[in-house]
Formats: C-alpha cells, structure tokens, sequence
C-alpha cells in the first residue's frame, strides 16, 4: 500500500472564539478523487486554507505524502507539491493566456520572476505549460488575451495554472461555480480525464457533478465532521440531506 496523500488529524482552525473548523479528521488516498460538500459557512475553504497552508491549524495535524506540513508556509506546501485553484477568479485579464501560465510557472520557481533577470520561458516551462493547458483544454487559446477569454474558460486557466507546477495535489474550490450547463461539462471532463496518480480533492455544492465525478465525500456542517461515504451513500444519508440537500432546496 503507498502512503495516503494526505491526512488530516483533528484539524482545529480558530478565528478568535470562533471554531470554523472542528477537530476535522480524514485520510485522502493517493489518486483518490474526494469531494468536500456543506453548506455555506460549513468550513469547507478554511479546511482547504489549512491543507495548503493559508491558514495554520489551530491545533491538529496535516501530513501530505509522509511529512508533517502542519507549520509550514504555503510556498513550501507548493514546492512539495500541492496545488489549488480559488474561488475568486485569479488572472491578469490584459495578458495572454500563455504569460499568466508563465507568471504562475514563475512565482512558484525558485528562479523568480525578476526586472532585471530574465524571464524567459525555457524549453522545459513551455513543454509544462503546453501540457497543462492541454490537460485543461485550452491550447487553442494559448495566444489569446484573458480578458477575451469567456468566463468557463477563464475557470479552465485557473486550473491550467494549478497544474503547471506538476502537482501530486489538486484542490479545487468550487471549479463549477457560475458555470453555464455547457460549461459545467468541460469542467467535468477536465476533471475526469486528469492523470489517474494526481490526487484531487474539490470543494462542489452540486451534487449532480459530485456524483459523476469522485470516488468518496466528506460532508461538513458548522465546521463539524457530519458524514463520509460513497457518492450514492452520500446522496441517500438523512443527515446529509436534512442539512446540505435540504438548506440547498431552501435556496432554490
Ligand atoms: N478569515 C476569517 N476570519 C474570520 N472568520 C472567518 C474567516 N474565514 C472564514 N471565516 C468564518 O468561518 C466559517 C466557515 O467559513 P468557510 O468560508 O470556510 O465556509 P465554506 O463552507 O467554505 O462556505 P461557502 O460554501 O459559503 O464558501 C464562517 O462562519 C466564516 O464566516
């Protein structure tokens, strides 16, 4: 058996009295596909701002493929090779595609971006930037500004930009998120047809993408462990759906 990706043990994350995150415990397989669902203000980004290290747990432990990275900076949780995209989208609209793939490349590399330095893509970054923007579906758009691009797209290069670093960890957060219907299925592709030893955890309220698209769910409320299960069992626990499913309807 290789090492589990990832292992959260009673993960606390605290802002002043308030516990966003209780004592949250999971172990993520390697190559697993794992959705976090919840409600709003379940803690489902702060639990993502404490795997990548936005955030420094509170209390608790965050091991990511056999090393504690409970107290380390984000760049370095990055250097070991995890990876996320954000819920607010990321990019510089007046740039091509291809620069804010370089830019990303670059703030990641030890070999910063620098005015006086060169910046110059090197066979290697561009052979990386190729292949994830393939992975993303986004070549023919290499050459286009950003600001030209459409929204669902946009969501693609964040993701693109996610996986130029060769990540070992994917997490995304709400990659769906204001996506058209048409929109929604290139996102589920791209997730599906990602390298099968990439590790993808994604933050999704809905459950229909969720469905088709991991192999395991975590569902949170109030910052608490509320269920874990199977896609189908997930959809069918009354817990769940008294509390995610059925707040969601309340929105509909
Ligand atoms: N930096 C912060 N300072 C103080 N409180 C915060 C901070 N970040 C999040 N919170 C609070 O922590 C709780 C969990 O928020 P979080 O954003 O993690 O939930 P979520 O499940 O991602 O919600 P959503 O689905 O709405 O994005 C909320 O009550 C939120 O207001």
């Amino acid at each position: 058996m290789s090492e589990p990706a990832l292992i959260l043990e009673n993960v606390v994350v605290a802002f002043g009295a308030l516990k966003a995150v209780k004592d949250i415990s999971l172990t993520v397989k390697n190559g697993e596909r794992r959705a976090i669902i919840g409600p709003n203000g379940a803690g489902k980004t702060t639990l993502f701002n404490a795997i990548t290290g936005v955030y420094r747990p509170t209390s608790g432990r965050v091991t990511f493929d056999g090393a504690d990275v409970s107290r380390k900076a984000a760049h370095v949780r990055t250097r070991l090779g995890m990876s996320r995209t954000f819920q607010i989208t990321n990019l510089f609209p007046t740039l091509t595609v291809r620069e804010n793939m370089l830019l990303a490349l670059l703030g990641t590399s030890p070999r910063k971006f620098s005015l006086f330095g060169s910046s110059d893509p090197t066979a290697d970054d561009r052979e990386r930037i190729d292949a994830a923007l393939g992975l993303s579906k986004l070549n023919d758009r290499a050459g286009a500004a950003v600001r030209d691009l459409s929204y669902g797209e946009q969501r693609q290069l964040e993701m693109a930009m996610a996986l130029v670093t060769r990540p070992k960890l994917l997490l995304l957060d709400e990659p769906a998120a204001g996506l058209s219907p048409a929109e929604r299925v290139i996102v589920s592709d791209i997730v599906r047809s990602l390298p099968r030893d990439l590790t993808v955890i994604l933050i999704e309220h809905d459950m229909d993408l969720v469905l088709k698209l991991v192999d395991w769910v975590t569902c949170l409320n109030n910052g608490e462990f509320l269920a874990e299960g199977s896609p189908e069992a997930i959809s069918k626990d009354q817990k769940v759906q008294d509390v995610y499913l059925g707040k969601a309807r309340d929105h509909a």
